[in-house]
């Protein structure tokens, strides 16, 4: 993993520096990931077969999972992974219920009375990635608030696994959310289908969950084309970005570094520390742990595009971070509470030793889907608002048109709308009439 000293670098080698690995899809990724959302468009579920039998190296009959499956999953959990997934589901499923956007209404002026309601997304696609590790902790990180939100249509496609069935856990952590239109599809055609819909996929509004750079690219696709569908946020190839402190412990930093490493060959992780000590630690227990690792090929190729940054202070990471906006921030400092007003961007933040970034990704309560790729400066990850619509209502007696119109007629006639001005004025005559 490369070291660098952050005031040794001049202003185009601090941007290499902190350049993601997949910033964005290559051009050839473009135009691959073009061609196939039109395959999958142009012959529905013949081309989801074929894409499928040539990305998954799967002969797919049915695509749709049958409740003979999903009863069968449930039995092949042990009760300890049942056990976890329930546990996981039920603190989820608090954090999110606790933050739910509100219902509410005011009056604004005497007869105006104007409010916001809430209502669900009714058809939404969640994508569970399942290329080199199945997600079932991703399954619960959609389902969950799509539930709460009330969402009436929920479809959930996840790659099959090359006997041509789907990952157990990834079904039963469905099934524990209430999923029952489950698609053995996944990638690029996986999103097709979800966008345009197929025989056999539904066609959803809006479109979530995170995957690989193809997956990612094809959201971004469909959320631009007529027809297609909205998305959730780019939640492309993990990251992660430790503050750390002379104090903190090697060990732990290490393995949060690698925990991200190991998802992907394109994930990045950063460690910003304003002790030499400390990095060189870590440097050592990063060689020590990846001896470890079953997925340390993976790691290795992440850590690659990865960086061990020493700072000169640690107001100097926190502004880095900043510019950087990682998925996750995990702050290994004294006093990391008191850091967290210097956070401006990130997905989600892990404050102290005790906090590992593999808590959230799992059971702490958080969401896991977060924005990469910097989107963390102006999105923020999942929750149940990101399967519901906002609608805003008002509603006017005659005494709030006459309370209100006067300032209506005077705006519309500055913009030169007679129609507008109208709607109103001829109000504003039959109440005083
Ligand atoms: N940001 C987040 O919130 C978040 C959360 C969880 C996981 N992740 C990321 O999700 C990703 C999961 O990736 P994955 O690959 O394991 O699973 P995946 O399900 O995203 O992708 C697997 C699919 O990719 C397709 N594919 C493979 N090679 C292709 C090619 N050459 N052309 C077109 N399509 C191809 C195949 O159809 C396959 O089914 C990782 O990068 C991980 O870091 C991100
Ligand atoms: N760290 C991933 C989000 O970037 C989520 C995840 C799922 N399973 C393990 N990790
Ligand atoms: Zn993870």
């Amino acid at each position: 993993m490369k070291r660098v000293s952050w005031s040794s670098l001049d202003a185009s080698e601090r941007v290499q520096a902190l350049r993601r690995p997949a910033q964005q899809a290559s051009a050839d990724t473009r135009t691959a990931v073009a061609t196939l959302i039109e395959e999958v468009r142009a012959r529905g579920d013949v081309a989801v077969r074929e894409l499928t039998e040539r990305f998954d190296q799967v002969s797919m009959d049915a695509l749709a999972v049958t409740d003979a499956e999903c009863a069968a999953a449930a039995t092949a959990l042990t009760p300890a992974l049942r056990d976890a997934i329930d546990e996981a589901a039920g603190r989820i499923e608090a954090f999110h219920r606790e933050g739910m956007t509100r219902e509410y209404a005011m009056d604004t002026a005497p007869g105006v009375r104007c409010e916001r309601v809430l209502r669900p997304i009714a058809r939404v696609g969640l994508y569970v990635p399942a290329g080199s590790a199945p997600l079932p902790s991703t399954a619960l990180m959609l389902g969950v608030p799509a539930r709460l939100a009330g969402c009436r249509d929920v479809v959930l496609c996840t790659p099959p696994r090359p006997d041509g069935s789907a990952d157990p856990t990834v079904l039963y952590a469905a099934m524990r959310c209430g999923v029952r239109q489950v698609f053995k599809v996944g990638g690029v055609q996986a999103i097709a289908a979800m966008a345009f819909g197929t025989a056999s996929v539904p066609k959803c509004d809006k479109l979530f969950g995170p995957g690989n750079g193809y997956v990612t690219e094809a959201k971004r696709q469909v959320s631009m084309v007529e027809g297609g569908a909205a998305i959730d946020m780019p939640a492309g190839p993990s990251e992660v970005l430790v503050i750390a402190d002379a104090g903190a412990n090697p060990a732990f930093v290490a393995a949060d570094l690698l925990s991200q490493a190991e998802h992907g060959p394109d994930s990045q992780v950063l460690l910003l520390s304003d002790d030499a000590a400390l990095i060189d630690a870590v440097a050592e227990q990063l060689e020590r742990q990846l001896a470890m690792l079953s997925r340390a090929g993976v790691a290795r190729r992440a850590l690659e595009s990865s960086r061990l940054i020493q700072v000169d202070t640690l107001q100097q990471a926190f502004d880095i971070s900043n510019a950087y906006a990682p998925e996750h921030l995990i702050l290994a400092l004294r006093d990391a509470r008191a850091w967290l007003s210097q956070v401006e961007a990130a997905g989600s933040v892990f404050l102290g030793d005790w906090a590992p970034e593999a808590l959230g990704d799992y059971c702490s309560g958080t969401n896991h889907v977060l924005p990469t790729s910097g989107a963390a400066r102006y999105v923020g990850g999942l929750n149940v608002a990101s399967f519901q619509v906002a609608i805003t209502v008002q509603e006017v007696s005659r005494d709030g048109i006459a309370a209100i119109g006067p300032c209506a007629v005077e705006l519309a006639t500055a913009e030169g709308l007679d129609a507008h001005r109208l709607a109103v004025a001829l109000r504003l005559d039959e109440v005083a009439a």
